[in-house]
């Protein structure tokens, strides 16, 4: 897997002026798209099962095409996918055929392990301020997996622009095709604005982020049970060769805490979190160091402004660099004193660099290792990252970073 640099997304519909909510209560009986909007003919086999005309699709994808750009964006669902729980793509017809080739689709037992909600460590229990939220019921130890889920919608949010209306019914039809059970894990999902049902819940929690290279919308009904925290303590990837979406835990978690993980940037001093919040999301973060006595905010504020100068200090490679094993050791610090768990794998990169560019290759090996150890639980470590670290780990004196500063 992979860190996902997905935000969970609020306000999908952001043009208002352009937001026409069409009440679909009844989602049996949504309209055919009409005749400006192209439907893909079934090609007129009738010996053939219909489950097998369109497969791996379990229904007929039903287009729409953009009537300036020509461009066409269809609704695809595969009532199978992961052991049945079915997934539906509101995509472009060249991303739907990506999608297919993927493991996601060509190896079911990468879905053995995930949606398996029988025994887990949590509970859903009722916050004030914020809705239902995530609570351990057992002790959950750094790395610990705590959902694992696939998405039961990924849609582009180009296939909205062009008509919206129209947007909102192959939305509906996205929905009305998946299984009743899925349909009924999809309605518990919070929303938290009045309007169309489905959409509502796509923008109450769904993850933006790129998919396939285009602009998508991942809804994982399972994650979207955790709230935002400016602290978390947990966080996620996203496998996008599988889909699947895993939480994990940044550190010891006991049992009646709630599990959270973060929505926006977190190494941000509080009121630009609070902006991004508001602005994306629609809601004012209550968690408790937005809410806490404006001493400690402003404390907190002051170490986040250092974090921020000394990542740049030490993310600088341009001969003027000033960056120093010093410096990585007061961020590592401040970063164990703000409590963002999920940077220290980062902190160790920028230590590991910063001490091999002074020529100390016993520190960096120790701090290349400890980068590595912590691995899945970090948002820094990417794969790249990770085969840099070894790297180093394997022979400091020839990585790019020896005494260049
Ligand atoms: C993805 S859902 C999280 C689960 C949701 N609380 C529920 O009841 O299902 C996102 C919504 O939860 C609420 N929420 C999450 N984190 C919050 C926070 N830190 N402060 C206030 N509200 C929060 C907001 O209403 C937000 O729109």
């Amino acid at each position: 897997g992979q860190p996902l640099n997905y935000l969970f997304q609020g306000d999908f519909c952001s043009i208002s002026e352009k937001c026409i909510y069409p009440n679909f209560t009844n989602t049996e009986q949504l309209p055919e798209a009409n005749q400006q909007h192209i439907i893909q003919e079934p090609p007129k086999q009738e010996e053939i099962k219909p489950e097998l005309k369109y497969a791996p699709w379990t229904e007929e994808p039903q287009c729409i095409t953009d009537k300036e750009t020509k461009e066409e964006f269809c609704v695809y669902t595969n009532a199978n996918f992961a052991s049945g729980r079915g997934i539906s793509f509101f995509t472009s017809p060249k991303i739907a055929a990506k999608v297919v080739s993927l493991p996601a689709f060509t190896q079911p037992d990468v879905h053995k392990h995930v949606n398996n909600f029988t025994d887990p460590p949590w509970e859903v229990r009722n916050v004030a301020d914020r809705g239902n939220g995530l609570f351990a019921i057992r002790t959950l130890h750094r790395g610990d997996e705590i959902v694992s889920d696939t998405p039961v919608g990924v849609y582009q949010s180009d296939a909205f622009f062009p008509d919206w209306p129209q947007g909102y019914k192959y939305l509906h039809k996205a929905f009305q095709q998946l299984p009743k059970a899925t349909r009924e894990i999809f309605v518990k999902m919070a929303a938290h604005n009045p309007g169309d049902p489905i959409m509502e819940r796509v923008n109450t929690n769904a993850f933006a982020g790129e998919f396939e290279g285009a602009p998508h919308f991942l809804l994982y009904p399972e994650t979207a049970l955790m709230n935002h925290d400016c602290r978390p303590n947990a966080m996620y990837y996203h496998d996008p060769s599988t889909l699947v979406h895993a939480t994990y835990a940044s550190r010891t978690i006991h049992p009646g805490e709630e599990i959270t993980i973060t929505y926006a940037n977190i190494l941000e001093p509080r009121a630009q979190r609070q902006e991004a919040l508001t602005q994306t999301w629609g809601f004012e973060c209550k968690c408790s160091l937005c809410t806490a006595d404006p001493a400690e905010v402003r404390k907190s504020d002051n170490r986040i402004r250092r974090i921020q100068e000394l990542q740049g200090f030490l993310a600088d490679w341009s001969p003027d660099s000033i960056g120093t094993p010093n410096m990585a050791r007061e961020l590592l610090k401040l970063y164990e004193e703000e409590g963002v768990h999920a940077a220290l794998g980062t902190g160790h990169m920028f230590a590991a660099l910063a001490y091999n560019a002074d020529g100390d290759m016993k520190g960096a090996k120790k701090h290349a290792k400890l980068a590595i150890e912590a691995g899945m639980v970090n948002s820094g470590v990417k794969d790249g990252d990770r085969e840099e670290m070894e790297s180093l780990l394997r022979d400091p004196r020839h990585h790019w970073s020896y005494n260049v500063r």
